[in-house]
């Protein structure tokens, strides 16, 4: 990576600006971040980037010198190979990329578990990172597709220039750098009326650091697996391209702290602090508040914060559970699985519910819960009338609930105890701490959701009583007695 002032010297160069409150500094742990040199006021531009200066498939020349028409046949519009393959044909141009001093500011080893081994993903076992990492699936477009259009064109991509900059190494590595810093940028339609007042367009962006937004409305590239499904897409141009934004993509993020986002205009992009910020405080942008098995595959890094339970972590973690959990506990017949789970994901259900650390049973599972547990006469309705099961829990639902929890808490090779143990010891290695903590995450919210459900049935059950006792007190004193007794 090249020092700050050069990337800084650059971007001014190539018409940014640079507000004179913000500084960039290295952050203990954080790597470079920026930080307020002077007190800022909420609503001030810190910095502007003219859209000539993101780094997509729309501003590097490299699709048009292949032909717009090969490219897409070639599929290269679809998914991140296309960026990849730009980024990399600009790095191959050296000195004659404008980007060149961007792409040298850029890290080129990453903390995140694309990169570890066999042995450290283990560490991830029971984990929603392993199953997320999607390393066939860029090793299938980069042979696939990138190599193949690589070989076809020796007068872009001369022959010995290949093993140096279009190597499946350096397509992670592109990846990476586009996991974990690009943005989604709105494309300018030159058709819009523009703001009256000047005012940023209406919203922030929507990024891999920002998930608020236009991204709500459409496909993000930086959600779910790493890159949308290739199947997934039409021939549509997409309303939001991927960008790498230069400038804005060196503010880090932390639970909670936003201070400054990324807004745009016809002609730039700006960012403006969301709050007032003091001299000497980091400012920081958001990547959408995500649990820490999100932070650390898609950024390598994770927060820990302390928490109203009095420990540390992260107060967005998550835990997936696959659908399969409650099949395998309410074991139905596979004809009757298959029949129900396939109805379930056409009425839009998902494979996998979220518990989020409010311990709130996900109503998803409640309902599937009860649609696996429908007789066949209450399923041909259901089907009939075209709905899902409500999600009522009673006893019985939370019994079936906290033994699909214990399953998953299963999934991981240690427990809780271990794991906190382990991570008393401060000489851990880095991919082996941040394992831990992601598991602790997922098991404190699992363990705490299981002692929650105890005390809901014997809320239940006290409940179940006093009203039973204020119609038949007579009758339920009497079984009461007796229970008693035994
Ligand atoms: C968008 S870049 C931010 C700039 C980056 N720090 C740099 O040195 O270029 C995102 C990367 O910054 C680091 N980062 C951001 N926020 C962090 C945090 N709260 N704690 C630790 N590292 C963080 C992670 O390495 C992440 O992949």
């Amino acid at each position: 990576m090249s020092d700050v002032s050069e990337l800084l010297t650059w971007f001014q160069a190539s018409g940014g600006s640079l507000d004179s409150s913000v500084g960039f500094t290295e952050f203990p742990g954080c790597g470079r971040g920026a930080v307020a040199l002077e007190d800022i006021p909420k609503g001030h531009v810190l910095f502007k980037i003219p859209r000539e200066i993101l780094l997509s498939t729309d501003t590097s020349t490299l699709p048009r010198r292949i032909g717009l028409d090969r490219w897409r046949e070639a599929k290269m519009h679809i998914g991140w190979v296309g960026i990849i393959l730009c980024m990399m044909w600009e790095t191959a141009q050296g000195p004659s990329s404008i980007w060149s001093k961007y792409l040298e500011s850029l890290p080129a080893t990453f903390d995140t578990p694309m990169f570890w081994s066999d042995l450290e993903l283990e560490q991830l076992a029971g984990t929603s990172v392993v199953g997320k990492l999607g390393k066939a699936d860029a090793e299938r477009d980069f042979k696939g597709k990138l190599l193949p259009m690589v070989q076809s064109r020796p007068d872009l991509f001369p022959l010995e220039t290949i093993p140096i900059y279009y190597t499946l190494g350096i397509y992670h590595v592109m990846g990476s750098r586009i996991l974990s810093r690009s943005f989604d940028v709105e494309k300018d339609d030159p058709e819009e009326e523009p703001e009256e007042d000047g005012a940023p367009a209406d919203t922030s962006l929507g990024s891999a650091m920002d998930v608020d937004g236009p991204q709500d409305e459409t496909e993000s590239p930086h959600e779910g697996d790493s890159e949308p499904d290739d199947d997934s897409e039409g021939d549509e141009e997409e309303p939001f391209g991927v960008s790498m934004v230069p400038l804005a993509d060196m503010l880090n993020a932390r639970y909670g702290s936003e201070n400054a986002k990324l807004f745009y205009e016809t002609d730039d992009l700006r960012m403006v602090s969301t709050k007032s910020i003091k001299a000497g405080e980091q400012i920081w942008n958001t990547y959408g508040d995500l649990p820490n098995s999100e932070l650390l595959r898609r950024y390598g890094h994770v927060d820990m914060l302390p928490l109203p339970t009095g420990d540390l972590g992260n107060p967005g973690d998550v835990v997936e559970i696959s659908a399969d959990f409650a099949v395998a506990v309410l074991r139905p017949d596979e004809t009757v699985t298959k029949a129900r789970i396939d109805w379930w994901l056409e009425q839009g259900g998902d494979d996998v519910v979220v518990l989020e650390s409010d311990l709130e049973v996900p109503e998803a599972l409640v309902s599937l819960i009860r649609l696996l547990r429908l007789t066949s006469d209450e399923w041909e309705k259901a089907v009939a009338k075209d709905k899902v099961p409500k999600p009522k829990i009673d006893n019985e639902i939370l019994d079936v609930v906290r033994a699909i929890f214990e399953r998953r808490l299963k999934e991981y090779p240690t427990t809780l105890a271990d794991d906190v143990a382990l991570l008393a010891n401060e000489t851990l290695p880095l991919n082996k701490r941040h394992a831990l903590i992601v598991r602790i995450g997922e098991k404190r919210i699992l363990e705490r959701a299981m002692q929650k459900i105890e005390s809901q049935r014997v809320d239940a059950r006290k409940g179940d009583s006093s009203r039973k006792r204020k119609t038949q007190p007579e009758e339920e004193a009497g079984r009461m007695s007796k229970t008693r007794r035994h």
